[in-house]
């Protein structure tokens, strides 16, 4: 979780919110793939993953630099895990914002074993100097300590041993190129499509214990916003419920029921996401409509809006961000079942009405 992020709360407390919640963390050990071929999807990446560690462990040499990036809960984490199980090595987790001096990035990286993986999460939240400071390790494999300040400063070179430094972060469009230049091997993540998180579903339900059908699975895959974290998360809630109003196993009807109970709806919406999207249509006749009101018509702030809601609602063709503000598609309006106004002659006289 991003603290410096204001929408962050929000997002957390959403069942269907991309980041980790503290009973995720809780399970999200036990439920991650732990080598290349148990991971699901992502098949472009696997494959050219796989040749990069092979190919490493073939000339016995340390597994050159991967950059991550991707979305919130596509499997960062577990992908960076799985490499330092692939290479036999050991796994260092750390985090950008943890790094707010280059003397912390130092104490780490004179700590690192051969051929360890370093994991940098967010690593586009670093500091400056501890940037430039990586810069050099990871080319070098060496770092300069800087010892006193001012004129009397001395750099004292300190020599790492190889390591793999896996960097991941959900904008790479952030990070500054000369960091960028220095991976070997970058890899974009991608959404899962509903057959990849149904195997998610499968895969997790065996590890939880849960009897569940492939149309339960399927069920739940359709409401996962293309998110495994997302997927293991309604999971969850849907064994709370077939246990307490079922008889445990999970089938299409005890999915649905329990993803109505939860306000998850047969396309991953929740409540604030309807919200949005239903005070578009109703209150501005599917737009356009300023960012500003529409948040003022939902009674939420404007960066809840804009950052929590709307990224999934125009991924999905229900909304588009235009210059003149927020329009609805014609799917919003079938998902929620209401009908566009007649655009006959004359029509249309909501049009520009609504500014931000
Ligand atoms: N390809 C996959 N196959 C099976 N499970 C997956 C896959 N990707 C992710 N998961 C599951 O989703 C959960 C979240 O994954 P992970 O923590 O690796 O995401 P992340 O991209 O690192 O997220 P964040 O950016 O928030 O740190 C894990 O528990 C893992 O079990």
């Amino acid at each position: 979780m991003n603290p410096d992020d204001p929408t962050a709360a929000d997002t957390d407390m959403r069942l269907v919110g991309p980041a980790a919640d503290g009973e995720d963390q809780a399970v999200e050990a036990a439920l991650r793939p732990r080598s290349l071929g148990e991971f699901v999807g992502q098949e472009r990446v696997r494959e050219q993953l796989d040749l990069v560690l092979r190919a490493a462990l073939a000339r016995g040499a340390t597994a050159d630099h991967v950059l991550l990036s991707g979305a919130p809960g596509l499997g960062k984490t577990t992908l960076s895990m799985i490499i330092a199980a692939e290479m036999n090595a050991p796994i260092r987790i750390t985090s950008g914002p943890a790094i707010q001096h280059a003397g912390d990035l130092a104490a780490i990286l004179s700590s690192l074993q051969e051929g360890e993986v370093l994991f940098l999460d967010e690593i586009h939240r670093m500091s400056r100097p501890a940037e430039e400071m990586l810069y050099m390790a990871m080319e070098d494999f060496r770092v300069d300590v800087i010892v006193g300040k001012g004129p009397g400063a001395t750099a004292i070179p300190l020599e790492l041993p190889p390591f793999t430094l896996v960097g991941a972060t959900t904008r790479a469009g952030l990070l500054p190129p000369p960091l960028r230049d220095r991976f070997g091997f970058t890899a974009h993540m991608e959404f899962y499509d509903p057959a990849e998180l149904k195997r998610v579903v499968h895969r997790s339900a065996s590890l939880l214990d849960v009897e569940i059908d492939t149309e339960g699975a399927a069920e739940i895959a359709g409401r996962s916003r293309g998110t495994p974290r997302i997927a293991n998360r309604l999971l969850r809630r849907v064994r709370d419920y077939a246990q307490v109003k079922a008889d445990g196993r999970i089938d299409r009807e005890v999915a649905a029921a329990a993803l109505a109970v939860y306000e998850v709806d047969g396309r991953g919406l929740d409540r604030l996401d309807r919200a949005v999207l239903g005070a578009l249509l109703r209150l501005f006749g599917g737009g356009p409509v300023g960012l500003s009101t529409l948040a003022v018509a939902v009674g939420e702030e404007r960066e809840t809006v804009e950052e929590v809601a709307e990224p999934f609602l125009v991924r999905e063709g229900l909304l588009a961000r235009t210059p003149r503000g927020r329009i609805a598609t014609p799917a919003a309006w079938t998902h929620l079942g209401l009908v566009p106004p007649q655009q006959g002659p004359g029509a249309g006289g909501q049009q520009g009405l609504f500014g931000a």
